[in-house]
């Protein structure tokens, strides 16, 4: 499977809207590719919402909307005549709650995306996209024996890494992530943080986390979002090196939220 190229996320002047309600304002940020990237924040600081933007998704919730552009290695998601859905092929999403297709065995689960793009791919072609991306995910060698079995039988951390897999096989240029391990165990948590360490060598990596711990072990440069108060916009405060937001950020409200004074 060849990779595709994993290309730049630059931010320009970013709006987020729910209907009249100016979620997050004014985000301008320049995501660097092959790199894992963190949002941290208190909650209801646009997080989710920004990272949604990244690959259109918003555009799922009636109403919601942004003024600003989005370039991927230049070319803007927003522009005139650009089509929402090719968008989220090259940048695809992993959700906090893995969801499997319950009833769809593990190979069918990991062509689900490359079928609803309506790719048309031989048995072997298949075959080899469904080793190459479990592998991708680190999961191959736990479900190589069943995989005509149904993906709800994983464990959720296993079924975690099979959304991941599912990501892969689309054969994107950027990998979102909201929150992927909130609803995994420590052990399961570890497996998938280790997995977001190797995807950096092929895919940009934009990961949402309230822990922060995770933002420390995964990502290399971290972005802090805050609000003012409630119905206020989130905005990003600061973006640095992960190790300077953790040990040196230049604004007290990053030091106040990760030394853990509020939020
Ligand atoms: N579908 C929606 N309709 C209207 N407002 C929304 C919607 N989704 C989120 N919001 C609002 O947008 C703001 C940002 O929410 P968002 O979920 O992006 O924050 P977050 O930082 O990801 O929070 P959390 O850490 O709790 O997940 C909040 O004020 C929230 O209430």
């Amino acid at each position: 499977m060849s990779v595709p190229a994993a290309k730049r996320i630059d931010v320009k002047d970013l709006n987020v809207y729910y209907g009249n309600f100016l979620a997050v304002e004014g985000v301008n940020i320049n995501i660097e590719p092959r790199s894992v990237t963190a949002f941290i924040g208190p909650s209801g600081c646009g997080k989710t919402t920004f990272l949604r933007t990244l690959n259109r998704m918003h555009e799922v919730t009636p109403g919601a909307s942004v003024k600003g552009e989005v370039l991927l290695d230049g070319e803007d998601l927003y522009g005139p005549g650009v089509d929402p859905v090719t968008v989220r092929t090259k940048v695809g999403m992993v959700f906090q709650r893995p969801n499997p297709f319950p009833t769809m065995s593990i190979r069918d689960n990991v062509l689900a995306g490359v079928k609803l793009n309506n790719k048309r791919i031989s048995k072997s072609e298949a075959n080899t996209l469904v080793e190459k991306s479990l592998l991708g995910a680190n999961l191959w060698n736990e479900v190589k024996d069943r995989l005509d079995k149904p993906g709800s039988g994983l464990s959720g951390g296993q079924q975690q890494r099979l959304c991941i897999a599912r990501a892969i096989a689309v054969q994107p240029e950027v990998i979102l992530m909201d929150e992927p391990c909130s609803a995994l165990d420590p052990i399961s948590t570890l497996a998938v943080e280790d997995l977001i360490n190797e995807l950096k060598t092929d895919f940009t990596v934009v990961i949402v986390t309230h822990n922060m711990q995770q933002a420390a072990r995964v990502s290399e440069k971290t972005a802090f979002f805050n609000i003012a108060g409630t119905g206020k916009p989130g905005k990003l405060i600061e973006y640095a090196e992960t190790t300077t937001i953790f040990n040196n950020p230049a604004v007290k409200a990053t030091e106040d939220y990760v030394s853990g004074r509020f939020g």
